[in-house]
């Protein structure tokens, strides 16, 4: 049993319109700990035509709240801010026990995600336009920003609140709205922000949450004429799916897909760095993060000493329920996922690699899976070209600079990608041939609220966070108005 400070934040029910709403038919989604698999909740499976009713009034509110001054608008958004953060603790509490991630990585991401908040209330008054110089004397030429109108967010499970605010926070501070479908594993946290977004005083029909099954919710919101825009972060095969909805009513789309991140490791590297860096990226959230290291590519003269060392500290990393404390490594989301960590390491092993660490279900049963270091790790294996999303590290060897940057561009996405090296000349000649829209030198922790987060070729389209974050919610009216 859960117990919150603020037990009103433990919702059953969906936010449209300023109501809290069940089901007209009293259907609704079974939320699940994944680490015992005991009950935390439940959520309204909506109709078509209850989604729809959030539509009409994201509709009926843009209006208002888009005509706002921004300083009125970021002063509601740092409410919001405010409440996270006052908060977090129960946040936290319920994150972990419908995500499984441990309490501590909870409220980091619950203070990470806040800071999407308490950034974009300050870029809502920083939206310029321009003026531009006119080619004849008797015109005047003016850039001016506008929101995109009624916006829908269709949201993971794996950061249950950041992956909210961070489309949220931009949408309302540039004077859209939105409505937000999280994943069905973790609606609980998404409730939560919207019980806290009421709280603050964020008028009705701005921020909606609506869960229910994925396809019909997301047909609503793909299909409407009102909805003008989309955000979605999942996998690539959902974002084509949602990018072909959107096609016939030419929708403004984000997309924050799939990646495969390479982490380089040259023999010029701060060992001791890159396994901290390694550790870092590979492991967080259980693995489970779209920027987590996937392909591990280490030189050859250093390989089996990085291989040792790696295994070594892996091995430290404490494996069990989020809530107990000092655990680093908490269970996966589901089956599904043990199913696809289960192959990839069977595949990889089959080929030839070698389990230098795990490689096997942790003693704890269930989704715990041991962290996993693999070596002689090929390019024919599958890890080589899909997304893991599960705590496994398969090392590679390569030979030469060249070599390497050719191997972590050999795939279709490119999302992020990490390297270590101590030369600054080669530092630069790799990011720059890296083609990955976020690229982390020297560290295996790249993301903030401050810097601009997306991926290209199939990784996405749009950044987040930073000041180009806004943009994606707001289209430019040129306006000539003749003088002479
Ligand atoms: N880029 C990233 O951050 C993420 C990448 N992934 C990758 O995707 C794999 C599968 O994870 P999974 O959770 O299935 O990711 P999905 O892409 O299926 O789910 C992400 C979101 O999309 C929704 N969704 C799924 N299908 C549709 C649809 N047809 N129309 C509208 N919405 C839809 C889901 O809803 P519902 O939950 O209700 O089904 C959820 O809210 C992972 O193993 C990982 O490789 C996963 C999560 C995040
Ligand atoms: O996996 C994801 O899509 C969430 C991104 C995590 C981050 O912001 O670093």
């Amino acid at each position: 049993m859960l117990h919150l400070k603020n037990p009103s934040l433990h919702q059953d029910a969906c936010l449209i319109n300023g109501a809290w709403r069940k089901a007209a038919s009293n259907a609704h989604i079974v939320v699940h700990n994944p680490a015992n698999g005991a009950l935390v909740g439940h959520v309204p499976d909506l109709s078509a035509s209850e989604v729809r009713e959030a539509v009409d009034a994201a509709q009926a509110a843009f209006g208002p709240w888009s005509r706002k001054a921004a300083k009125e608008r970021s002063a509601l958004l740092r409410r919001w801010f405010d409440l996270i953060i006052a908060n977090a603790d129960d946040l936290a509490a319920l994150m972990t026990a419908e995500q499984g991630k441990p309490l501590a990585e909870a409220k980091g991401e619950v203070v990470y995600a806040a800071s999407f908040i308490e950034w974009f209330a300050e870029e809502g008054k920083r939206v310029y336009g321009d003026v531009i110089p006119a080619p004849t004397t008797d015109k005047r030429l003016i850039v001016l920003k506008q929101p995109v109108g009624v916006t829908a967010a269709i949201t993971p499970w794996n950061f249950p609140a950041a992956m909210i605010t961070r489309k949220a926070a931009p949408a309302l501070a540039a004077g859209c709205v939105m409505i937000i479908k999280p994943a069905e594993q973790t609606p609980l946290t998404a409730l939560a922000l919207g019980v806290l977004a009421q709280e603050a005083g964020i008028p009705a029909g701005v921020i909606q949450v609506v869960t229910g099954d994925a396809r019909e919710v997301g047909g609503v919101l793909t299909g409407s004429d009102v909805v003008r825009k989309l955000s979605f972060t999942g996998s690539t095969e959902v974002g084509r799916i949602l990018m072909s909805q959107c096609a016939p009513t030419i929708k403004r789309l984000s997309l924050e897909l799939g990646g495969n991140a390479p982490f380089i490791v040259f023999d010029d590297a701060d060992l001791e760095a890159a396994v901290e860096g390694a550790i870092a990226s590979k492991y967080r959230n259980a693995g489970q993060t779209c920027v987590c290291a996937n392909r591990f590519y280490v030189q050859s003269s250093i390989y089996d000493a990085f291989a040792a060392r790696l295994a070594e500290r892996v091995k430290q990393l404490p494996v069990g329920v989020g809530t107990e404390p000092g655990v680093l490594i908490g269970p996966l989301i589901d089956e599904d996922a043990i199913a696809k960590v289960k192959a990839h390491v069977a595949d990889a092993v089959e080929k030839g690699a070698t389990i230098a660490l795990g490689g096997k279900m942790h003693a704890l049963g269930g989704t715990f899976y041991e962290p996993t270091v693999l070596t002689g790790v090929t390019s024919d294996m599958r890890v080589a070209r899909e997304e893991t999303f599960g705590p496994v590290a398969p090392l590679f060897r390569f030979e030469t600079e060249e070599e390497a940057i050719f191997l972590a561009n050999n795939t279709e996405f490119g999302l992020a990608a990490y390297f270590f090296t101590e030369n600054a000349r080669r530092a630069w000649r790799v990011a720059e041939g890296l083609e990955y829209g976020m690229v982390g030198h020297n560290t295996g922790l790249i993301s903030n609220e401050v810097a601009p987060f997306g991926g290209v070729k199939q990784s996405g389209i749009g950044r987040e966070g930073s000041k180009y974050g806004i943009e994606e919610y707001l289209e430019i009216k040129y306006l000539c108005s003749a003088v002479g």
